[in-house]
C-alpha cells in the first residue's frame, strides 16, 4: 500500500493544486451540519468534510477496543489512543478516498452521508484545551520586542539562548477561527500618565504564531527525551495570540504577560497532522551557544511552512498583506518546547496547546506582530487607498494562511481569522 504522503496520490474527490487539503495533507476537525446540528470529527478533502462519525458507525474505520471516538465534539479521545492509531487511521482514511477505491466512491449513499461541502458546515474548536502554554522562540521577534520594551542593550536576556522561555496563558478563552475577539479592558499607565488607569486597550496587537496539539500525556515528575515528546504531538494548527500592548508595558514585570493575553487566543479549525508534516521538515537555526544536554537534537524539527498575515479594515474591500515569513526561521523547536516544558516534572496533558511564539524572520516584511511592523506605533503600515495602521481598531478582521508546498500540491492550514468587536 502507498504511504498516505506518496505526492502521486489522487483522490476521487476533486482537487484543485492550489486547494490546502489534498490527499496528502487530511487535517482533522469538529464540525456540524445544519441536518444534523451534534458536533462530530471530520476530516477536510479538497472542499469537502468526510464525517468519520458515519465511517466509524459503518464499520469502515475500526477503532476497536474504543467506540464511538468521532461521534465527539473534540478530537480528545482520538488523540488519547496515540501515535500508532493515528498513524493507522490516516492510512486507512487515506485509502477511503483514492481515485481507484470504489468502497465509498462508488456506494452513493454512503457518499451522500458521509461527505458534504464544506461550505455547508460549521466549523467547531477542534480540541478540548487541556492547558495553553505560549513560548517566545523566534530569536528576531524577541530581539525586536526587548529593543522597544528594554532597550538594544538589554534585548535578549540572558536566559534566552539557554532555554525556551515561555508563560502559562489561558485554556479559557482559546477560540476557533471566525469568533469575533473583543476589544480588552485594562489597566493602562502610559509613560505621560502619572498614574494607572482602566480602559478600554488602545494598542491592540495580532501574534503569528503555530500551536503544537500536544495528543499524548506524560507522567508527573518525568522528563521526556526527544523522540517521546515528537511522538506525542499530534498535529499543529496556526495561532493568533491576541495581545494588548499597553496592558502588556504596564504589567509585565516581573511575572510576565497575565491581562494583556488572557482574552482571546484564536486557533485554526483543522488539526494538521505531524505525520502530514513530516516531508517538509528541516533543520532550524544553528543554536550557539549549544543547548544543554537534555535540549540537544538529533533530527531536523523545524518545518518549511509559510505563512501570510492578511489585514482588513472595514473600509476596504480586499485585505492587505502586512507578513510573509516561515516557520523554519524559529529558533527553539516544538520538540526542544516540549521537553523544556516537562524537565522539571510537569505532566503534559492529552489537549495541551503550545504556542511557538511569534514567527518573525530576518527582514521587515518578515515581521509577526504589529507592534513590529509599526516598530511600537512610530512606523504606520499602509495598507491601501491611504489606510493607515498602527495597532488593530474596531471592525479590523485580521487572518493567516500557512502551508507547506510540495511538487504540485500543498499541505496547508486554510485560516484563522478574527474581527475586532468594540470593547463593551
Ligand atoms: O516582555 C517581552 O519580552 C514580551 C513578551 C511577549 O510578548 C510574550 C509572547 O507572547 C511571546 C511570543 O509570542 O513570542
Ligand atoms: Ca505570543
Ligand atoms: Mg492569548
Amino acid at each position: 500500500m502507498p504511504h498516505p504522503n506518496d505526492p502521486s496520490l489522487r483522490s476521487f474527490i476533486p482537487v484543485d493544486p492550489a486547494s490546502d487539503f489534498p490527499i496528502q495533507n487530511l487535517p482533522y476537525g469538529v464540525f456540524s451540519t445544519k441536518a444534523a446540528p451534534a458536533p462530530r470529527v471530520g476530516v477536510a478533502i479538497g472542499d469537502h468534510v468526510l464525517d468519520l462519525a458515519v465511517l466509524e458507525g459503518e464499520g469502515l474505520i475500526d477503532l476497536a477496543p474504543a467506540f464511538d471516538v468521532f461521534a465527539q465534539g473534540s478530537l480528545n479521545a482520538f488523540m488519547a489512543l496515540g501515535p500508532k492509531v493515528w498513524s493507522r487511521t490516516r492510512a486507512r482514511i487515506s485509502e477511503l478516498l483514492r481515485h481507484d477505491n470504489p468502497q465509498l466512491r462508488d456506494n452513493k449513499i454512503l457518499r451522500a452521508s458521509a461527505l458534504m461541502p464544506m461550505a455547508d458546515t460549521r466549523l467547531h474548536l477542534p480540541i478540548a484545551v487541556a492547558g495553553y502554554t505560549d513560548f517566545y522562540s523566534s530569536k528576531e521577534h524577541a530581539t525586536n520586542v526587548g529593543v522597544m520594551f528594554r532597550g538594544k542593550d538589554n534585548a535578549l536576556q540572558p536566559n534566552w539562548l539557554h532555554m525556551p522561555i515561555a508563560y502559562n496563558g489561558r485554556a479559557s478563552t482559546v477560540v476557533v477561527s471566525g469568533t469575533k475577539v473583543r476589544r480588552p479592558r485594562g489597566q493602562l499607565k502610559p509613560p505621560s500618565a502619572e498614574v494607572p488607569s482602566f480602559g478600554p486597550c488602545k494598542r491592540l496587537d495580532f501574534e503569528l504564531e503555530m500551536g503544537v496539539v500536544v495528543g499524548q500525556s506524560s507522567v508527573m515528575g518525568e522528563m521526556l527525551t526527544e523522540k517521546q515528546a515528537e511522538a506525542m504531538i499530534f498535529g499543529f494548527v496556526m495561532l493568533n495570540d491576541w495581545s494588548a500592548r499597553d496592558i502588556q508595558q504596564w504589567e509585565y514585570v516581573p511575572l510576565g504577560p497575565f491581562q494583556a493575553k488572557a482574552f482571546a487566543t484564536s486557533i485554526s479549525p483543522w488539526i494538521v497532522t505531524r505525520e502530514a508534516l513530516e516531508p517538509f521538515r528541516v533543520q532550524g537555526p544553528v543554536q550557539d551557544p549549544a543547548p544543554l544536554p537534555y535540549l540537544r537534537q538529533t533530527e531536523p524539527n523545524n518545518y518549511d511552512l509559510q505563512l501570510d498575515v492578511a489585514l482588513r479594515a472595514a473600509q476596504m474591500n480586499e485585505a492587505a498583506n502586512i507578513c510573509r515569513t516561515n516557520f523554519r526561521y524559529m529558533y527553539w523547536s516544538s520538540v526542544q518546547q516540549l521537553v523544556h516544558h516537562a524537565s522539571s516534572g510537569c505532566a503534559m496533558n492529552v489537549g495541551d496547546l503550545l504556542g511557538s511564539g511569534t514567527i518573525s524572520g530576518p527582514d521587515k516584511h518578515q515581521r509577526g506582530s504589529l507592534l513590529e511592523i509599526s516598530w511600537n506605533g512610530t512606523e504606520p503600515v499602509e495598507l491601501a487607498g491611504g489606510v493607515k495602521r498602527t495597532f488593530l481598531e474596531d471592525g479590523d478582521s485580521l487572518s493567516f494562511h500557512g502551508w507547506c508546498q510540495g511538487d504540485g500540491y500543498r499541505v496547508g492550514f486554510g485560516e484563522v481569522e478574527g474581527t475586532i468587536a468594540p470593547a463593551v
